[in-house]
């Protein structure tokens, strides 16, 4: 017992994940998973607005191993709030395969980031999501990029595709890279080459690094049918807008798989449908390989590049 109680509804992460068809390459990258606690060891944030179930840097590191993954970038969620603990944790014990996103608060020392630099965090998130959190004030936000600046890091940035158009400006002002959680949330109900997704397309256009990952058609997805069962056409909505992604920015796109999925109430994926999804938005070998490699060795281990 931990003594966290699950939120309701909230499902289990998939276990036995099936083997995916698809071969990932050499080195692949899973550039978006998260650990949570376990709560008896690494408790849950106060102000969190989900308890998720436990999901260990154990368990974590196996799913790696199983789809044939090389390297996770292990991004903070908002129920661990600022505390890295269990992040930088399960950096510590990855031998160098995994790197970091953390969360920080303004009052964050020079000493702090250094330290997180050193377990191998190299970027912070700013969540806008409010369902998931209580947005920080943008100078706060400011004075945070300052501080990371020097590291090289880059700043990561979720939010809803409604909010972009009052987001746009203050993201265009932060002066270090920009990485941008699963696709901006575009509604796939809508035509992907509709004026709504051709202005988050527009907003990649302004700046040469600003990284998108496409990722979590879980999540987006309104048709599905879900990667459940040996689904082998799951998500068919989400495909068109990440394809458009990925074929206009090449060099800038990220995949992950999001394990341990969190705040899914409608179904959970089995992780390794979730990779045979990936030919499907990156048609050619030479798509994937930037895709699930180059791009994420680049901004994550630069050295190893
Ligand atoms: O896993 C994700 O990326 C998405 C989340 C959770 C999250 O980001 C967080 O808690 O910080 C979501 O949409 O609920």
């Amino acid at each position: 017992m931990t003594g966290f109680e699950k939120t309701p509804g909230w499902l289990d992460w998939y276990a036995g994940p099936s083997r995916p068809e698809f071969r990932l390459p050499e080195g692949a990258v899973d550039a978006h998973c998260h650990v949570f606690g376990p709560g008896e060891e690494f408790p849950y944030a106060p102000e969190r607005k989900y308890t998720p179930c436990d999901a260990s840097k154990d368990q974590l590191f196996a799913l790696r191993d199983h789809l044939g993954l090389t390297r996770n970038v292990v991004v903070q969620a908002t129920c661990h709030g600022a505390d890295n603990t269990a992040m930088v944790d399960a950096l510590r014990a990855s031998g160098g395969r995994a790197r970091g996103v953390a969360t920080l608060r303004r009052d964050v020392t020079d000493a702090e980031v250094r330290e997180l630099h050193e377990a191998g965090v190299r970027g912070v998130r700013f969540n806008f999501v409010r369902r998931l959190v209580d947005a920080a004030p943008q100078q706060d936000l400011l004075d945070i990029v300052e501080r990371i600046a020097p590291y090289g890091w880059h700043v990561v940035v979720y939010f809803e595709a409604a909010d972009l158009p009052d987001l746009r400006d203050f993201f265009l002002s932060i002066p270090v890279p920009l990485v941008i959680d699963h696709m901006g949330r575009p509604d796939t109900a809508k035509d992907p080459d509709g004026p709504d997704f051709e202005a988050f397309l527009d907003f990649l256009r302004a700046r040469p690094d600003i990284w998108c990952k496409v990722t979590c058609p879980e999540r987006l997805t309104v048709s599905g049918p879900p990667a459940l069962d040996g689904e082998r056409r799951a998500y068919r909505d989400v495909v068109p807008f990440a394809r458009r992604v990925v074929e206009e920015f090449p060099d800038r796109v990220l995949w992950g798989t999001d394990w341990p999925h969190p705040n899914l109430t409608d179904h959970m994926p089995d992780d390794g449908l979730l990779v045979d999804f990936v030919p499907h938005i990156a048609p050619t070998p030479e798509l994937r390989r930037r895709l699930l490699v180059d791009n994420p060795t680049r901004l994550y281990w630069p050295e190893a590049d």
